[in-house]
Parts: C-alpha cells; sequence; structure tokens
C-alpha cells in the first residue's frame, strides 16, 4: 500500500497566489514523478461545488467537499495541493482533523497588493458593492495563527517560495 500524501493546504486572500504557487510547487513534484494533483477552489466551484456562494455555511461546505477528495487522493498515496481563501479558522481546524497529511501553507500578501494585481477584476467590482461577501473587503478574513509555513508573495518569489515548501516536505 502507498505511503500516506501531504496535502498542501493554501490559504489566503483572493490574488495573494495561491493558485500560482500551488501550480509551481505543483509541476516540480511533476519533474520529480511524484503523484500529485492540485484542487483549486476556482475550479472546484465550476464542477462538484457549483451553485455554492460565499456565505459562510457555503464556504464551510466547499471546503468540506474539497477536505473529503483530498482525503481520498492522500489516502492512496497522492500528494494533493489545494488552493482555496479558507477564510475562517474553524475551517483550517475541521481540514487540519480530518487530513492526517495536513501542512498550512498561508500566503501572506498585503490586501492592497492583492488589489493592486486584482488578476479577475473582481476587487473592483467589490469596491463598487457589486459582489457581496468578498473576502477581505466585505467578509472577514481570519489570519492564520499557527501555520506550517508562510510565504510572502510581495516579497518573495515563486521560486524563493518553492523551495521553501519542498525543503520543509523534505522533498529537495
Ligand atoms: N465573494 C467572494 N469572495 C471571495 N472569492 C470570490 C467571491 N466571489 C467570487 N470569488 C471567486 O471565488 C474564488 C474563491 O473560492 P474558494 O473556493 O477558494 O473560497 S472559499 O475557500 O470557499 O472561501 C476566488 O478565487 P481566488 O481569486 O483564486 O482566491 C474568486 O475568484
Ligand atoms: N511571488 C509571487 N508568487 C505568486 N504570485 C505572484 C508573485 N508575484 C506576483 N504574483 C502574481 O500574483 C497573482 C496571483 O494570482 P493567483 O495565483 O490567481 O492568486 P489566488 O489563487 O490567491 O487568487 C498572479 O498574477 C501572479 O503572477
Amino acid at each position: 500500500m502507498s505511503a500516506q500524501g501531504n496535502v498542501l493546504w493554501f490559504t489566503g486572500l483572493s490574488g495573494s497566489g495561491k493558485t500560482t504557487t500551488a501550480a509551481f510547487v505543483r509541476n516540480e513534484l511533476l519533474a520529480q514523478s511524484r503523484r500529485v494533483e492540485l484542487l483549486d477552489g476556482d475550479e472546484l466551484r465550476q464542477t462538484i461545488c457549483k451553485g455554492l456562494g460565499f456565505t459562510r455555511e457555503e464556504r464551510m461546505e466547499n471546503i468540506k467537499r474539497i477536505v473529503y477528495v483530498a482525503g481520498l487522493l492522500a489516502k492512496h498515496g497522492v500528494d494533493v495541493l489545494v488552493s482555496a481563501i479558507t477564510p475562517y479558522a474553524e475551517m483550517r481546524e475541521y481540514a487540519r482533523e480530518k487530513l492526517p497529511g495536513y501542512m498550512e501553507i498561508f500566503v501572506q500578501c498585503p490586501l492592497d497588493e492583492c488589489e493592486r494585481r486584482d488578476v479577475k477584476g473582481l476587487y473592483a467590482k467589490a469596491r463598487r458593492g457589486e459582489l457581496n461577501h468578498f473576502t477581505g473587503i466585505s467578509d472577514p478574513y481570519d489570519i492564520p495563527l499557527n501555520p506550517d509555513i508562510t510565504i510572502c508573495t510581495a516579497s518573495a518569489s515563486l521560486e524563493q517560495n518553492n523551495a521553501v515548501i519542498l525543503a520543509r516536505l523534505g522533498y529537495k
């Protein structure tokens, strides 16, 4: 039987760099012939989480579904990378409790930098009042108090952050 996979859980504001960093790490792990899967919140919301909104309850349901799939994959030795805002401490506690290989990565980036990036134009919409419950603007983000790793995407490069994560995993 395969050893339990790691679950690298990237949490942070929209535009902080969760997806970009997770995809970079995924490619590095694939290059090392490791079995790896990336579960991206934005993508899952088009499929198994379709129809869920952004109230606290709906976000919790979203995270529960992601935890379930991540657990199935990790059980079979796949390293799973999750990129989802996961704004409430309660959600991250839930994921840590359910997933044996859980490793929390706080993707730290100041709100004003995320807003400056505004990758999808959502911050502008939220500021115009066209989006409700927008994390960081009209909805909370509980700063992780005990993440396993903190990376900063405003002051460190993708390559530097990738190296920190791989070193922590014990990979090269
Ligand atoms: N109101 C509101 N608040 C936050 N984010 C919003 C919202 N509406 C749409 N989006 C888009 O949805 C993506 C976040 O989905 P997640 O599944 O990661 O969110 S959560 O973990 O359930 O809180 C998020 O993706 P990322 O930008 O990649 O974080 C946004 O593109
Ligand atoms: N050091 C960095 N690490 C990750 N992303 C960065 C970095 N510097 C700038 N960026 C940019 O920030 C944006 C982050 O977007 P994305 O990865 O979609 O964030 P999220 O998934 O958290 O919403 C991308 O346009 C990316 O190119």
